[in-house]
């Protein structure tokens, strides 16, 4: 079986209700590939808005995080149960904007999986090394200290249920992605280092590239054999942009 291709749109702190509703209207009546998923991830305030208004059975919604507990004295989060309730499917999990700003540690990002999984949830786990880690030579051993908690926390098994998205951070917001070589050889470190685990599982991970992607650069990036689709940034905020990314997969 093939694995599922999926192209998924990260808002972070962007967008409005204007957006939503356009970007339902573009993308209602698209026809995808039968094994593609597309994922639109607004901020919290809109998911319910997107819910309501998407029609077409290939578009999910999902959220940008969540907490690690059930619920409680958390002011200004969301837990996965909220999520459960307006049947909210992905969560993107890990991003470099959160392990930087928001001090989200490997194993807090580890506990977020775990709970994510066992509310039903597929966790987008995001992964990526900065410019230094690259350029020191340490992209395999930062790309497997970020995964090496989880696999522990959740075991390798239920591995195969979560999605990750590889985005070196030099790559986000910059405009410079990562050429299509280098983003596939990374890929396939991460499938490998999946594989020493267990093979079948790290075949069905889809493995998503993130960092500048836009209708110009995805089909070269998308073509390669361990590019599985793209966790997408600024080019999501465009409807008819987006929407050209979702077709080049
Ligand atoms: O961080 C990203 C998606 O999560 C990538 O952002 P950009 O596509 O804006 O570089």
């Amino acid at each position: 079986m093939s694995r599922q291709t999926i192209v998924a749109a990260n808002w972070k702190m962007n967008g409005n209700a204007e957006l939503a509703a356009q970007m339902c209207r573009g993308l209602n009546d698209e026809k995808f590939n039968a094994n593609q998923q597309v994922i639109i991830c607004p901020p919290a305030p809109y998911l319910a808005l997107l819910k309501a208004n998407i029609s077409n059975s290939q578009v999910a919604c999902g959220a940008q995080n969540i907490n690690e507990n059930e619920k409680g004295a958390f002011t200004g989060e969301i837990s996965a149960l909220m999520l459960n309730d307006l049947q909210v499917q992905y969560v993107i999990l890990g991003h470099s904007e959160r392990r930087a700003m928001f001090h989200d540690s490997t194993e807090l990002v580890a506990e977020k999986v775990a709970y994510a999984l066992a509310s039903g949830l597929t966790p987008i786990l995001c992964i990526g090394e900065t410019l230094e880690e690259r350029e020191d030579g340490e992209t395999e051993s930062r790309l497997s200290y970020q995964l090496a908690p989880v696999i522990a926390k959740i075991g390798i098994k239920s591995f195969k249920d979560v999605v990750v998205a590889y985005e070196p951070v030099w790559a986000i917001g910059t405009g410079k992605t990562a050429s299509a070589e280098i983003a596939q050889q990374t890929h396939e470190f991460i499938r490998s280092y999946l594989a020493s685990f267990d093979a079948d599982v790290a075949q069905q991970v889809p493995l998503l590239y993130g960092g500048s992607v836009n209708a110009k650069n995805c089909e070269e990036l998308f073509a390669q054999a361990d590019i599985d689709g793209g966790l997408i940034g600024g080019a999501s905020l465009n409807v008819e942009e987006f929407k050209k990314i979702c077709q080049a997969v």
